[in-house]
């Protein structure tokens, strides 16, 4: 039976590209460059919340990682360096050469070193804590958003929601659509160019980890507006070309979660900036509404024009 110390030797410690000092001491030394602050961020998964436990473990180590760079990503950050701390029911190799195959990928696409961590026996969760960089200043956080401003969300929301309700038997989808739903929910892909290149563009930015309303909700508070939401500018067509039925489909848009997609504000003077951003990128980077003054109000616009309340309300772990 390996010993803690082998399997983090032989799993978790790989050459450190930016650190001076990385796994194996007590604590790791890392450099931030000059004129950069540290944006911090931790999120936990756990097995029974936020996968099921037999889960790819190759697919479960990228998302541990991918959904702590999605949150660097949303300060505009350049993530850098993670420490991750795992409970494992039992040193299974097998398992875990798969899941740190899989973190290590995401660390490589994202830049990021393993720069040390906790390996315990326990129930199965892992948490990252991510430490990325942005120049002083410049980080675009949630309260920065004004009147005005108009509201873009990236990529394809609602995908793995619908992977999620496909897994339970809750959601009928063809073939082909219920690959692409399943990819988007183990292999969320973190928005990091995107995040980077808003910098001095978006007034205001997170990542939709709870469901696009939920995490509008957090904007609209931080920032002190409210939000007009237009629905027929929400992307449903790909999520309806998976078979899903109509209803299904806007219940996982519009509150689904797990989308680590950008959801963010930006003044209309700077929107051919950012459709420049979406092309540059090869991203489709969808303009769904607007901020108002209402502060706290959230209305959607529907496609015949009326207006509806509905309460900015997302996943919640004791809800
Ligand atoms: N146990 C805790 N102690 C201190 N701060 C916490 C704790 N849990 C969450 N937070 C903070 O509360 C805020 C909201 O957390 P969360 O909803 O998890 O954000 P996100 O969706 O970006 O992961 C963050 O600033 C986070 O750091
Ligand atoms: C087995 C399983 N059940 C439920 C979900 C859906 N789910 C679990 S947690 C969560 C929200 C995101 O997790 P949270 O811990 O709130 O992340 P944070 O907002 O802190 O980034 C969602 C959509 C899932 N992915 N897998
Ligand atoms: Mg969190």
């Amino acid at each position: 039976m390996p010993s803690e110390f082998d399997l983090i030797r032989r799993h978790f410690d790989r050459a450190a590209a930016h650190c001076d000092l990385a796994v194996g001491d007590d604590a790791a030394l890392m450099r931030p460059r000059p004129g950069m602050q540290l944006a911090v961020s931790t999120d936990m998964l756990v097995a029974g919340t936020h996968f099921f436990a037999d889960a790819d473990p190759a697919l479960l180590g990228w998302k541990t990682l991918a959904v702590n760079v999605s949150d660097i990503a949303a300060m505009g950050a350049e993530p850098r360096w993670a420490l991750l701390a795992i409970a494992l029911p039992a040193a299974d190799e097998g398992w875990i050469a798969a899941f740190a195959g899989g973190l290590f990928d995401c660390a490589r696409a994202h830049g990021v070193d393993l720069v040390g961590g906790d390996t315990t026996c326990g129930p199965l969760n892992m948490t990252v804590t991510l430490i990325g960089e942005v120049p002083t200043g410049e980080a675009v956080t949630r309260g920065g958003g004004r009147a005005g401003d108009e509201l873009w969300v990236s990529g394809q929301p609602g995908l793995a929601a619908l992977g999620l309700a496909a897994l339970r038997g809750d959601a009928a989808l063809a073939a082909d659509g219920l690959q692409r739903c399943l990819d988007a929910l183990h292999k969320p892909r973190p928005r990091t160019a995107l995040g980077l290149a808003l910098r001095g563009v978006a007034s205001a930015m997170l990542d939709v980890s709870d469901g696009l309303l939920g995490d509008l909700g957090h904007i609209l508070e931080r920032s002190g507006t409210g939000a007009v939401v237009d629905t027929a500018a929400l992307p449903f067509a790909a999520l309806l070309a998976t078979g899903a039925d109509a209803a299904l489909a806007r219940r996982c848009l519009l509150s689904g979660g797990d989308d680590y997609e950008l959801l963010f504000a930006a003044p209309p003077a700077r929107r051919e900036a950012v459709q420049a951003i979406g092309a540059r990128l090869g991203l489709p980077l969808h303009r769904i509404g607007t901020l108002t003054d209402q502060s706290g109000a959230l209305l959607l616009r529907e496609a015949d024009g009326t207006l509806q309340a509905s309460p900015a309300t997302g996943y919640d772990h004791f809800g």
